[in-house]
């Protein structure tokens, strides 16, 4: 990805993770819901990591992702790992990356099992947009912001319907 963005180190991403990143394993089940119209079986979010490698169930449908107002079903591909940029990835490349908003949809007649593992900088560490990303142009997006707080307050705002990137936006 640092390649991608010309910058002077390739690894610059993975320079970022420092010692004690993290990853977190998430197992989803999301029942079968007779009025799938009516509940989500996850609301609309952004993830807050690095990345995320999703495993999805091959046999039912149902995450979602929003582009330009729209929200577009993701293709089932069966043994496929989907990879999602996160919010972390968003910042440090200024907004280059984006980190998709989705969410999940209930299926009437069928349960869902999802497995998630989140990738994360390492929560003493300090994330911003890199200094070779910002320019007259182009000035930060983001501000600087330290990734436990980040952390602590995804959730808060997960559950009010917010996205915590909106809250450090310049
Ligand atoms: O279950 C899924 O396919 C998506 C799960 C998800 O978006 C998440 O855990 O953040
Ligand atoms: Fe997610």
């Amino acid at each position: 990805m640092g390649k991608l963005l010309e910058l002077d180190d390739d690894d610059y991403f993975v320079d970022q993770l420092g010692e004690k990143a993290l990853t977190n394993a998430r197992c989803s089940y999301y029942p079968e819901c007779p009025r799938p119209e009516l509940v989500f079986g996850l609301k609309p979010h952004s993830d807050g990591t690095v990345v995320t490698v999703l495993m999805v169930d091959d046999s039912v449908g149902g995450l979602q992702v929003l582009r330009d107002g729209v929200w577009w079903d993701v293709p089932v591909v069966p043994q496929t790992l989907l990879i999602l940029i996160g919010d972390q990835i968003e910042i440090m490349s200024n907004g280059i990356f984006k980190s998709p908003v989705h969410r999940v949809i209930t299926n009437a007649k069928k349960e869902r099992l999802s497995v998630a593992l989140d990738y994360s900088v390492d929560p003493e560490r300090e994330i911003e947009p890199s200094p070779q990303l910002v320019n007259e142009k182009r000035p930060a997006l983001y501000r600087k912001v330290k990734v436990k707080d980040y952390i602590a307050t995804y959730y808060n705002h997960f559950f009010q319907g917010e996205m915590v990137i909106d809250t450090i936006k310049i």
